[in-house]
């Protein structure tokens, strides 16, 4: 994948590639009726009812580590770009419903030669945010070839967003908002523009994969849908809860 801007390699300071916590690979169930008791977080004081697995993926450089950073720290990563090596993960739990969801959040490196460490996992995830950045076209250009690699890797009912980020920078867009909507239309992906800069939308998108229903009542929903139609929960959730987003039905 071509790319416009060459990133840095790696500071002293750059999340080193981390070892995950044993995956189970099956989608968590959210209950139904009282949740489960709540267990201790890995590596945190945090307890939780279920687990979530989100991974973050896009070219180098279109704002994944800065996404994962301004969802969890509220801060934003100015400056000096840190480009991540192999992958790295975050824990957030949230409350949904009652029920304590923490979102494991995979940010993996963009860069082309750690594509097989990510690869292998794609087939853990349940969700994924697919990155691209409004002021590198071929950011955009290339959300092709990572659809095919998710379809490829990932498990076949895996939640699937489409990011353009960078929203902020005005001046520098090159990919117009309705390209971005015009794409994930034409995959049948929910869609929002995000600025990790200014926080837009970052909640949003995570809340919504977090409020993704259980696995077993939304792929017995989609078994009677259309293929082109595998994200509709996800689309009513950003349709209702998202302001300045986009949500496309094909
Ligand atoms: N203006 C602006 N800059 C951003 C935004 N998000 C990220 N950046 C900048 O873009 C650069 C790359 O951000 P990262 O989050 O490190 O990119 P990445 O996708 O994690 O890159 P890899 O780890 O190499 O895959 C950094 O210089 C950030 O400061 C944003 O929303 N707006
Ligand atoms: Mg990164």
């Amino acid at each position: 994948m071509s790319r416009k801007k060459t990133p840095r390699s790696k500071g002293a300071s750059a999340p080193a590639a981390s070892a995950p916590p044993a995956a189970n690979g099956s989608r968590p169930a959210r209950p139904i009726g009282p949740p489960p008791p709540a267990r201790p977080s890995l590596g945190g004081g945090d307890f939780y009812n279920v687990a979530f697995k989100i991974m973050l993926v896009g070219d180098s450089g279109v704002g994944k580590t800065c996404l994962l950073v301004r969802f969890k720290d509220g801060a934003f990563l100015a400056g000096t770009f840190i480009s991540t090596v192999g992958i790295d993960f975050r824990n957030k739990v949230l409350d949904v419903d009652g029920v304590k969801v923490k979102l494991q959040i995979w940010d993996t490196a963009g860069q082309e030669r750690f594509r097989s460490v990510t690869h292998a996992y794609y087939r853990d995830a349940h969700a994924l945010l697919l990155l691209y950045d409004v002021t590198n076209k071929a950011s955009f250009d290339n959300i092709q070839a990572w659809l095919t690699e998710i379809h490829e890797y990932a498990q076949h009912n895996v939640a699937l967003m489409l990011l353009g980020n960078k929203v902020d920078s005005a001046q520098e867009r090159v990919v117009k908002r309705e390209d971005g909507e015009k794409l994930a239309k034409e995959y049948g992906l929910p869609f929002m523009e995000t600025s990790a800069k200014t926080g837009l939308n970052v909640d949003l998108a995570f809340t919504a994969i977090a409020n993704h229903p259980p696995p077993h009542r939304e792929l017995k929903q989609r078994s009677m849908k259309a293929p082109s139609e595998p994200h509709f929960r996800l689309h009513d959730y950003v349709k209702r809860e998202g302001q300045g987003t986009s949500c496309c039905r094909p």
